[in-house]
């Protein structure tokens, strides 16, 4: 079976990530002094340093693997968090770092922002390679893309990133020499990060993972840096040993240590440093707190449980995730569980007596839920096979257009509120996203004249205006966060999409949301690769009034030919659609009026978020076996 070019890039960047390649991220970024006095006079690290280590972790989870919304969230959280970062250096601070003479002051600026992203960057790849398999290119530039991408979002100037490995090790090498010029590296620094790591109090389980880590840690380090970064747990000949048979017995078990994500990571911290529960529950309160259209934290509608059904409600983000939870993850979710049930002598004993059962239950519902998964990619293996590894020429849709039908049955069916299935909704989109370019490869691999280059989706009607407030306010700051994503998405910049919207009535919608709009095309108006159109306050009759309008005002004859030619997509040069296909209902409700006049139409008997990938290949797989004969 032909691997498919998303495998190539499904690089979990969050779980190499782990303890080990966050501690080389840390001792690069106090390479920086400016981000090391940050760190000393702005934030607990030096007395708490599990605090900080468990907040990275958090944001950086939120920035990979969160929804939309939650990226969005956690960059809002974060300027809001570093505003007020900044200060005078004083003599006495100078020396004990070594900053250069001309430094006074600091500020969280976006130069330490971008270098920070790049410290992730670096431990991200090198642990991958150290340890893992080798990676192509392609998977190093989706590597950079994602941390790129959170720089963006944290409001990083795009020409301080880098699209490329190759222009990313250009620039941090740059980024390296200029540190180098500028100070040199104290014995104070290294000696802070390393004490302050070792000295936390914590259980001891922890205290020999954060030494292992150190080690491990340090040689991951660029060799350049290495040799500044005397730790003293390094000193003797004996530790380097230990450091090596560690990295050695990492080699090893990389498979396994890939089982336990960086939520499972998180879970772990949690279930050895009790202390730490209650950092986790305030800080992803104030993410979720934060109101992503004004950039600061709003107080919750309503104040929500703080605990379902007597457990603290992190417990359901912690099993949750992107990716379905690994059975480490669900294993470490369940002792969590125990733990914070064991609140008196009869319900420890209880919990403890029944905690093996609760295991093999886990158990037997991950072998299920492997043997579905294995099954559904088996099915859509063979799908893709027969539609795209059959003989003879494939024909495929060049533009294809979507409408997007039932949030909020869907939502109504589950008892939720309909900005629950708006929710469900938004993420099938990204799912679709991702399914148009994981099969973009094979159709063009395999000789198809037309393969999807356009994609349409009508995400807002002209009706939709006249929805409750409380809806179409919800709707307005979801697609905000949506199309803030694909300008932050990896993907995009890999498959270099430009991303477009149509529509009018602009007058309606939030100046947020407009600003984002722009915002996304801006970044992407320089793509050509494929095209992403995105329906926003559109109406088929209102695309023709349009068209007619132009032709007016430009004293043209109202014909066939000139109205084809001023249509949303004749404007952008994109071809009409040939494939429509809409969700839950059959009917086209005037979506492209003009311009769908040969497109074929494939319906599916299912609410928009219950969309899965078979669908999308069968709608594809459809079109392919139709005659099309263009009225001939
Ligand atoms: C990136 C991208 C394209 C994002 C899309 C954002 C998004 C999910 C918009 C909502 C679209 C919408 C109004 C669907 C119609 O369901 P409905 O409310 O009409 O449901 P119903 O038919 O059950 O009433």
């Amino acid at each position: 079976m032909k691997m498919n070019i998303l495998d190539d890039l499904r690089i979990n960047a969050g779980a190499s990530l782990s303890l080990f390649a966050s501690i080389t991220a840390l001792l690069l970024q106090s390479h920086n002094t400016s981000i090391s006095l940050a760190v000393k006079v702005h934030s607990e690290f030096y007395s708490r340093p599990l605090v900080r280590l468990l907040r990275t972790y958090l944001y950086v989870e939120m920035a990979l693997n969160g929804s939309s919304e939650e990226k969005e969230q956690t960059a809002s959280w974060l300027r809001w968090m570093h505003r007020h970062i900044h200060g005078s250096i004083n003599e006495e601070t100078r020396k004990e770092l070594g900053m250069p003479d001309d430094v006074d002051h600091y500020g969280y600026i976006d130069e330490l922002k971008a270098y920070i992203m790049q410290t992730l960057t670096w431990a991200t790849i090198s642990f991958q390679e150290r340890f893992g398999k080798r990676l192509s290119t392609r998977a190093k530039d989706t590597i950079v893309l994602e941390y790129t991408c959170a720089g963006l979002r944290l409001g990083v100037p795009q020409s301080m990133l880098t699209t490329t490995y190759d222009d990313f090790v250009v620039s941090f090498n740059h980024r390296l020499d200029r540190l180098d010029a500028g100070y040199e590296l104290t014995g104070t620094v290294v000696h802070n990060v390393e004490a302050s790591v070792i000295s936390a109090k914590k259980h001891w389980i922890t205290g020999l993972l954060v030494r292992a880590a150190l080690m491990v840690g340090h040689s991951l380090l660029p060799e350049r840096v290495k040799s500044k970064y005397q730790l003293n747990i390094l000193k003797f000949r004996t530790a380097r040993a230990i450091q090596w048979a560690l990295c050695t017995s990492l080699w090893l078990v990389y498979p396994f240590l890939m089982l336990i994500p960086l939520r499972g990571m998180i879970c772990l911290l949690l279930v050895l440093e009790p202390q730490l529960r209650p950092i986790l529950r305030s800080s992803l309160q104030a993410i979720h707190c934060m109101d992503i259209l004004h950039d600061k934290p709003v107080l919750p509608k309503s104040k929500g449980p703080e605990k379902a059904s007597g457990l603290p409600i992190y417990l359901s983000w912690l099993a949750s995730g992107k990716q379905r939870p690994s059975f480490l993850q669900m294993v470490l979710v369940k002792t969590l569980q125990a733990q914070l049930q064991s609140d008196s002598w009869i319900n420890t004993v209880r919990v403890w007596l029944t905690y093996p059962f609760t295991i093999a239950e886990t158990c037997a519902e991950y072998a299920i839920h492997s043997a579905n998964d294995t099954v559904r990619v088996w099915r859509s293996q063979i799908q893709e096979s027969s539609l795209f590894h059959s003989d003879g020429e494939v024909s495929m849709p060049l533009h294809i257009g979507i409408i997007m039908d039932g949030n909020r049955r869907y939502a109504r069916q589950l008892g939720q509120h309909v900005l629950v299935g708006h929710a469900k909704g938004a993420a099938t989109a990204s799912k679709v996203l991702e399914w148009w370019l994981k099969y973009l490869p094979n159709t063009v691999s395999y000789a198809s004249p037309m393969h999807p280059r356009y994609l349409t989706c009508w995400a807002f009607s002209s009706e939709n205006f006249e929805r409750a407030e409380e809806e179409r306010d919800g709707l307005f700051a979801m697609m905000a966060a949506e199309f803030k994503s694909l300008a932050f998405t990896s993907l995009v910049h890999l498959f270099r999409v430009r991303v477009r919207f149509i529509g009018g009535e602009r007058h309606r919608f939030p100046l947020e949301l407009l600003e984002t709009m722009e915002m996304v095309e801006e970044i992407t108006s320089t793509y050509d690769g494929l095209f992403l159109q995105i329906a926003v306050g559109y109406g088929g009759r209102q695309e023709v009034v349009s068209a007619v309008q132009n032709l007016v005002s430009q004293g043209k004859e109202i014909t066939e030919r000139n109205i084809g030619m001023e249509t949303y997509c004749a404007q952008r040069s994109i071809p009409p659609v040939n494939l429509i296909i809409r969700t839950s209902e059959r009917r086209t409700s005037g979506f492209f009026l003009w311009d769908t006049q040969a497109a074929e139409l494939h319906f599916i008997d299912k609410l928009w978020p219950q969309l899965t990938e078979m669908d999308w290949l069968h709608a594809l797989e459809s079109f392919s076996t139709r005659e099309i004969r263009g009225g001939r």
